[in-house]
């Protein structure tokens, strides 16, 4: 069913869903186009249809390859749309999900597109603020990079800052995806170019292991993994990467990477990449199912509240903004409550009392049941060697009178 938006534009077809709306195959006067309709909710809102048309410029002069370009951005009654380049291909996601995890020359050819990208919407002094997988683009029309590798564009651009609350909100509450956020965010810092080089690096590791550093469990353990955690190490990670990511993920923003020296230092590395296999990682490392600490109750009842705990970088679609929930099962931007300074200082707390505690309280569920099995078995087996002795002793025994008569008598009844 066709539709027009604006007085340009006709939308056909549903291309794919996000917490932010719905995005359409369209055509305009230049050739076909992808049209990003925003939510009812968001398009009535006055004060973001305001930031809409401010943002204008700057999301529509961002022209670089490794960019889906937006080339227009439509107010019509009650549609709030973007127009942008049609890419045909599929998201980082569904390629994660459907490969697992990707070769590390490939991984890394995918980031330094995404460097890229983000060294060009940095220096026109835009910061992302929702770098993941979901927002990166596999061009498939585009001839493949380095390793056979997909070429990548990086796309949402603005999204989160268009539909950011309000600043006296923004004081309270975070926008992100809770797998991604840099600690400076969560502890209520103005966020800067350095948060999105920290997403980028958390991308590149899930991409190599299929999961993400400080992901897994409800939101509250997340948050304070990343203000108070360091990144676990990876058995047979190529060193390089390993470097790139660690410098990447530094808690000081200052200490990371700029989003050019990103892109070149994974391009250096792509000759001594080539030809490793990916990372063998378990299938599904998991989250441990660890009990929320005092500080963390608050998020794992809003979890709860939502339908369910974050596990790996999905959980449940927290409204953006005060709205319905997205039409999509997806796990997309979230607005959660910021934890205060006292909760931040208890996170520091709780992280030292869980390192501190002893082995046996830090067990998962899974070790504990494990354990509960082993001992079950340990049990059975002690119970038959008893029964096993106690028949012995029996036999070994003199028998008492009549007994032989008994054990040789005939086993069918007499007559
Ligand atoms: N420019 C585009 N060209 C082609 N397909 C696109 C384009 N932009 C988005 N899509 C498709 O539409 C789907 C939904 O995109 P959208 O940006 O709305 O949500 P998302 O990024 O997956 O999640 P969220 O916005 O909630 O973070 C994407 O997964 C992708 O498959």
């Amino acid at each position: 069913m066709a539709r027009k938006i604006g007085s340009r534009y006709t939308v056909h077809q549903v291309i794919g869903r996000g917490s932010a709306g719905t995005v359409w195959l369209g055509e305009g006067p230049d050739g076909p186009v992808a049209v990003k309709l925003l939510r009812e909710d968001l398009a009535a809102d006055q004060v973001l249809v305001g930031r809409f048309v401010q943002e204008r410029a700057a999301l529509t002069g961002l022209d670089h390859p490794h960019v889906v370009g937006v080339h227009d951005m439509v107010v019509d009654g009650s549609d709030l749309a973007l127009v942008m380049d049609l890419v045909r291909g599929s998201d980082l996601r569904t390629r994660l999900e459907h490969d697992g995890v990707l070769s590390p020359a490939v991984a890394a050819s995918v980031i330094a597109d995404v460097a890229d990208g983000l060294a060009a919407a940095h220096a026109a002094g835009i910061v992302h603020r929702d770098v993941k997988p979901e927002n990166v683009l596999l061009d498939l029309a585009a001839p493949p990079g380095p390793a056979g590798a997909p070429r990548a564009r990086l796309t949402d651009f603005g999204i989160a800052r268009l539909v950011d609350a309000p600043r006296r909100t923004r004081a309270t509450r975070i926008i992100g995806t809770p797998d991604y956020l840099a600690p400076e965010i969560i502890e209520g810092l103005e966020p800067r170019a350095a948060v999105d080089i920290y997403a980028t690096a958390t991308v590149l590791y899930e991409l190599l292991t299929g999961t993400t550093p400080f992901g897994g469990g409800h939101t509250g353990a997340v948050l304070r993994r990343h203000v108070t955690e360091n990144v676990p190490p990876v058995e047979g990670m190529p060193d390089g990467l390993w470097r790139i990511i660690s410098e990447c993920l530094a808690k000081a923003p200052a200490s990371r990477l700029r989003a050019a020296e990103l892109a070149v230092r994974l391009r250096e590395l792509l000759p001594e990449l080539a030809g490793v296999g990916p990372l063998a990682v378990p299938a599904q490392r998991g989250a441990p199912e660890e009990a929320p600490t005092p500080g963390e109750a608050v998020y794992a009842e809003a979890d709860a509240a939502t339908g369910g705990t974050h596990r790996r970088r999905r959980g449940p679609a927290v409204p953006l903004v005060p709205g319905p929930q997205p039409d999509s099962t997806r796990d997309t931007h979230t607005s959660l409550r910021r934890p205060s300074a006292r909760e931040l200082a208890s996170y520091a707390e709780e992280s030292r009392a869980q390192r501190d505690r002893p082995a046996a309280h830090r067990r998962t569920r899974a070790q504990m049941i494990r354990r509960r099995r082993t001992l079950a078995v340990l049990i059975a087996v002690v119970l038959l060697l008893a029964g096993a002795a106690a028949a012995w002793t029996a036999f070994a025994a003199e028998p008492p009178a009549g007994a032989a008569a008994a054990v040789h008598a005939p086993w069918y009844p007499r007559l």
